[in-house]
């Protein structure tokens, strides 16, 4: 068993206690800007700046972070979008995390969990989500596929999550526009930023796509890297939840794009 089987385990059991349960946070429905649209204009690497209190590979990062003090901060510094863990297990996040977080910033919202049912989807979008994230390692093609349609005909844009051409190709057949590549491991923990390095190798810059790197992110000089790769964006938890320059830190990562992205 990797943690991937784990969370998704635990993400059963969630959907079936959701399907119980007809408790959801709600929040106020505020019309947000397209992430996509963000994105694939930027003549800057943008930011997906994440709120992130614990997470497997790493423990506790900030346990007592609180997340419309975090989300403010990084919407001052310009942040593209706000990335949301909602997993309680395993990152300490919650969708009422999410439900305070919207109710203070008007940029693209991120909910970043791990799905596997339409009723995931609908509770984001109920807490406020603008975007979802669907990972291609943890969903067959057929799940993949449904998952994908069911968000967007809800009006929400998708973040597909791979980690290797094999599941780029996967994540194409979906037609996703919104392609992040995890620098790690989901199964091993290894953080590698040579994955987002091999998947701009052979994407389809081509074709009204958008390559974000996810994980693993120091600062300047990994963003200088990975502009240089095409990617449009980065997704970066962990140095910004533990910067006590939240806004600095943040600012220092938005380099010119200077690899080939169209
Ligand atoms: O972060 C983990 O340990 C982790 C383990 C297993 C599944 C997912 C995990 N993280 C989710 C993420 O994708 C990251 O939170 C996100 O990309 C930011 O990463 P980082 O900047 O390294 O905190």
């Amino acid at each position: 068993m990797t943690i991937l089987d784990d969370i998704i385990a635990q993400k059963r059991f969630e959907v079936a206690e959701m399907r119980a349960d007809d408790k959801v946070v709600h929040s106020r429905n505020i019309l947000r800007p397209s992430l996509f649209k963000r994105l694939y204009e930027a003549s800057h690497l943008q930011v997906i700046a994440e709120m992130k209190r614990a997470s497997p590979s790493k423990g506790l990062i900030a346990g007592g972070a609180n997340p419309v003090e975090q989300a403010s901060a990084y919407f001052n510094a310009g942040a593209a979008c706000i990335s949301v863990l909602t997993d309680k297990t395993f990152f300490k996040g919650s969708f009422n995390d999410l439900a305070a977080v919207a109710e203070v910033v008007p940029i693209p919202l991120l909910c970043k969990d791990f799905m596997i049912d339409p009723i995931q989807i609908d509770r984001a979008k109920a807490a406020g989500a603008s975007v979802i994230l669907l990972i291609v390692a943890a969903l067959n093609d057929e799940e993949l596929t449904g998952l994908y349609s069911y968000a967007t005909g809800l009006g929400l844009e998708v973040l597909v999550e791979v980690h290797d051409v094999e599941e780029l190709k996967r994540a194409l057949a979906v037609d996703a526009k919104l392609i992040g590549v995890n620098n790690r491991d989901l199964r091993t923990f290894e953080v590698d930023l040579a994955r987002t390095e091999e998947i701009s190798a052979v994407f389809p810059f081509g074709e009204q796509r958008v390559l974000i790197s996810e994980s693993g992110i120091t600062g300047r000089v990994d963003a200088e890297r990975i502009s240089g790769m095409g990617a449009k964006a980065i997704l970066v938890g962990e140095t910004l939840m533990r910067s006590g320059t939240i806004e600095d830190t943040l600012r220092s990562m938005q380099v010119e794009v200077t690899g080939l992205s169209r």
